[in-house]
């Protein structure tokens, strides 16, 4: 039997090193290079997919909003950019955004299940999270019952009062304006006692009260592990299945919301049980209709966390720009006292009916919403249909980033864009949420709510609340910034949702009537 040796091969025929070297980085390149670089998808009549840049990337961390507004000068109103697998297509322009996320509603209008938001934290409920489908739409309807303009008319006491603690505690805690404060667990209080009273029927009764810290660390927690484009491990598989830092945080986040809120589930089904007065809120609807609307624990714990998730460090977020902003317009500042003073007077606090009188602080919080979104994204949407927009391809399962950072810096709809300039919005007397619905898309005020069927739910009551704690602040307040300590309006906190780094204010009394009106609102204790 003969034995084949490689020495019997003709040396012609045996690669040399440096062709088996070449191989190895030709076949490494064919399976690496396609993870680093876009690749073109196109349908079966040759669209392809918007334009945009070259590379793949594993996350946008900090501030990707700069990210997105070069890519949309640089590839247009609609861009498409890979993170790892997922294709992003971001809407950079109001007409794109009008044509696809509201006329267009029915394909544009699911969420993708990201692995930290939607799978881990909120295992696909709490409405935000859920897919568009049959659940959503019954989670939503549930919720939006308590927050139809109707609704927020009724917690209008509530929300005044909350407004007058707000100025209580701020000016008790500066010692009338002697001290200068941050802002942060003021406004935070404010935006979580509206959300606890709507959502629970109750409210904490001091900054140091038990649940305003573990509240305002999950509503944080919660916006810093759902950036949209933050987390490697949304776009990553493998790291998925490995016991990260995040992973853990993600996980221990969902657990945490199922602890707190859960506990106070049960707390008001007892007080039901027992038979005690528990105010009309979304828990006690909730427990009222669990069988009728098929719903179970987790839906409970994960409705009612939302609230607090999606309204309270949006709405104080604004509050804490707007403080931000106020001191270093002086001529801003002056223009509003100047219209309380003439519209109000100085002998009451400004309330819900003043609003449509005050066209000048409607103004100021149109444009702190429009200069400091806390959501320049929003919160990505993701398509359920294949769907061909102006000759461009996009692909069933695209996320949907509505770029509102670029939205709101449009020069055509926004003159001088960068400038903080309330008289933009003098002579717009809508709402929010009559804006979203105008034909003509130039004339919305913002985009700051969202669009589209997944428009934040909340926007009603979020515009009430923010009128009252604004126009109060600035009945109530001079605001200046402290010598040497200049408030940083660029930088932030938060992946997701938006807040200033730490600053501190100078709040100081207008006149001796805020010292006395507020000596008329006594901290409230509700049991529960
Ligand atoms: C100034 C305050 C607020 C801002 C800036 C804000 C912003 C947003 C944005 C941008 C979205 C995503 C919209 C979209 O997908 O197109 C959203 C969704 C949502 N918001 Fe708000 N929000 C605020 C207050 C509230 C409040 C007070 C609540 C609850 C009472 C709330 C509950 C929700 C819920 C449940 C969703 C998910 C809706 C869905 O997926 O169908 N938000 N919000």
């Amino acid at each position: 039997m003969s034995r084949f040796l490689i020495a019997d091969i003709p040396a012609t025929l045996i690669p040399s090193a440096n062709a088996i070297l070449a191989a190895v980085v030709i076949t490494a390149l064919y399976f690496i290079v396609p993870l680093f670089i876009r690749r073109n998808i196109t349908d079966a009549k040759g669209h392809s997919i918007p334009p945009g840049p070259l590379f793949r990337y594993a996350f946008l961390r900090k501030y990707p909003e700069r990210a997105l507004y070069k890519w949309a000068q640089q590839y247009g109103p609609l861009f498409s950019v890979f993170m790892g697998n997922q294709l992003f297509v971001v809407i950079s322009d109001p007409q794109v955004a009008k044509d696809l996320l509201v006329t267009n509603g029915a394909i544009f209008s699911s969420r993708k299940r990201y692995f930290m938001k939607n799978q881990t934290i909120l295992r696909g409920r709490a409405i935000t999270a859920s897919e568009y489908d049959d659940t959503w739409r019954q989670h939503r309807s549930i919720a939006m019952k308590l927050l139809t303009p109707k609704a927020v008319a009724g917690y209008n006491e509530v929300l005044e009062y909350e407004a007058d603690i707000l100025i209580r505690s701020l000016l008790k805690d500066s010692r009338n304006g002697t001290l200068p404060v941050n802002p942060h667990n003021y406004a935070g209080r404010y935006a979580l006692n509206n959300m606890l009273t709507i959502s629970f029927g109750t409210r904490t009764d001091s900054t140091t009260d038990p649940l305003v810290e573990p509240a305002l660390h999950m509503a944080m927690e919660f916006m810093d592990l759902t950036g949209p484009w933050s987390n490697a491990i949304d776009f990553i598989e493998p790291l998925q299945w490995i016991p990260t830092q995040m992973r853990s945080r993600g996980r221990k986040l969902h657990d945490d919301l199922i602890k707190v809120y859960g506990a106070m589930i049960t707390r008001v089904r007892a007080r039901l049980a027992a038979g005690e007065h528990v105010p009309d809120c979304l828990a006690k609807t909730l427990i009222e209709t669990q069988k009728e609307e098929n719903l179970d624990e987790e839906d409970l714990c994960m409705l009612a966390a939302v609230f607090t998730l999606g309204g309270v460090h949006s709405t104080a977020g604004i509050i804490q720009w707007f403080l931000a902003l106020i001191p270093s317009h002086p001529d801003i500042q002056a223009r509003a006292h100047e219209e309380l003073d003439r519209v109000v007077g100085r002998d009451r606090w400004p309330t819900a009916d003043d609003e449509k009188n005050l066209p000048y602080i409607r103004a100021i919080i149109k444009e702190v919403q429009r200069v400091h979104a806390p959501f320049w994204m929003a919160t990505p949407h993701c398509s359920s249909e294949d769907f061909v927009y102006q000759g461009q391809y996009i692909p069933k399962g695209t996320v949907m980033v509505l770029n509102c950072f670029s939205l709101h810096h449009n020069e055509q709809r926004y003159n001088d864009s960068f400038t903080f300039n309330p008289d933009r919005y003098m002579g717009d007397d809508l709402s929010c949420a009559e804006s979203a619905k105008v034909a003509n898309v130039m004339e919305r005020d913002h985009w700051t709510f969202g669009a589209g069927r997944r428009i934040c739910p909340g926007l009603h009551v979020a515009e009430r609340e923010l009128f009252l704690a604004i126009s109060r602040l600035l009945w109530s307040f001079s605001m200046y910034e402290l010598p040497g300590q200049p408030i940083c309006l660029d930088e932030y906190e938060g992946l997701s949702g938006r807040t200033p780094l730490p600053y501190k204010v100078s709040l100081i009394p207008r006149h001796d009537n805020v010292l006395s009106l507020v000596e008329q609102s006594k901290e409230m204790t509700l049991e529960f």
